[in-house]
């Protein structure tokens, strides 16, 4: 039976069920319970800190587990990415007090605080910077006003927290971060495991792409397809009438307007979007 870390709490916890769910998957009604087996698919979700799910994975405890690349990264466990998910997108980024510091070269001889401090050391030793690496559980950012700190290294989303702390980030962010699912380095194929990963590598596109169905003149199909080249490629019908065909192809929701803007420019008419439910490609 596949054994699946779920995070139990946190910006994790309530997109990654639902990722889940839409993959098939049983999850639970109730956010007190710890573990749920799903006997339709031969799989056990164990509902976990996210902070530990690197760390069950990386034993080998738990087959895959969900979770933030940020912490799979700060864990030092023997786990690897497996598959980006797309939701809980932030960056890593250090912050100060507005005005008193432009790069992490000025932190040399200061105190960094994080709830990070395995990426933060190994990135200020990357960088050659020796500062004092002070570790918080959260609310980091309250560490600079109250003098515990010189600067900090947080997630950072909106930036408005930064910016109720009077602090402003600097340098480039330590790291891009989302959920990912995780594995252990090394660890043999299963079966099991790339099921999963298909199932929700269709949810992702399923929630990317929508169907644009439309129909447009025989003459112009070239063009239209090449507004519309689809994942692989289109499907192009014969109409009743002969001088027009009716294609379907995949188009990326974000740009469904544009390219409906594009094809009616052109000609086509009759334009339908359509919601993609499941897919496997
Ligand atoms: N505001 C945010 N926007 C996007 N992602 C976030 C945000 N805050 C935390 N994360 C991501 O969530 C993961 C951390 O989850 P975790 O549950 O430990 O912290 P949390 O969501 O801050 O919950 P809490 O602090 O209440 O325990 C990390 O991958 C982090 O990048
Ligand atoms: O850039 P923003 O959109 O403001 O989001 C970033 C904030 O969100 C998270 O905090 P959270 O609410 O989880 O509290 P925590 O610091 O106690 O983890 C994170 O730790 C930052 O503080
Ligand atoms: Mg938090």
């Amino acid at each position: 039976m596949l054994k699946v870390a779920v995070p139990n709490k946190g910006s994790l916890s309530a997109a990654a069920s639902e990722m889940l769910k839409e993959a098939g998957y049983a999850q639970r009604s109730d956010p007190r319970e710890l573990a749920l087996h799903d006997a339709a698919n031969d799989v056990e979700f164990f509902f976990l800190r996210p902070r530990d799910i690197a760390v069950y994975v990386g034993s080998g405890q738990l087959d895959v587990g969900i979770t933030g690349r940020d912490l799979l990264l700060d864990s030092g466990a023997p786990a690897e990415e497996v598959l980006p998910l797309g939701f809980a997108r932030s960056t890593f980024r250090y912050a100060a007090r507005v005005g008193t510091a432009t790069s992490p070269a000025d932190f040399e001889g200061k105190r960094v605080a994080t709830s990070y401090a395995g990426l933060v050391s190994a990135h200020l030793g990357e960088l050659g910077v020796s500062a004092e690496v002070i570790r918080l559980d959260g609310a980091v950012e309250t560490s600079v006003r109250l003098g515990l700190a010189d600067a900090i290294a947080d997630v950072v989303e909106t930036g408005t927290t930064l910016r109720q702390a009077g602090l402003e980030v600097l340098g480039e962010p330590i790291l891009r971060s989302e959920a990912v699912l995780a594995r252990r380095v090394g660890a043999p194929g299963n079966p099991a495991v790339d099921q999963l990963v298909r199932r929700i590598q269709g949810v992702i596109i399923a929630r990317q792409y929508v169907l644009m169905d439309y129909d447009v003149r025989a003459e112009l199909v070239a063009e239209a397809v090449g507004i519309t080249p689809g994942l692989e490629s289109p499907t192009v019908s014969p109409l009743h009438d002969k001088g027009w065909v009716a294609v379907r192809a995949m188009v990326k929701s974000a740009e469904t307007n544009r390219v409906m803007d594009e094809l009616w420019e052109l000609g086509a008419r009759g334009i339908l979007v359509t919601g993609i439910h499941a897919c496997r490609l």
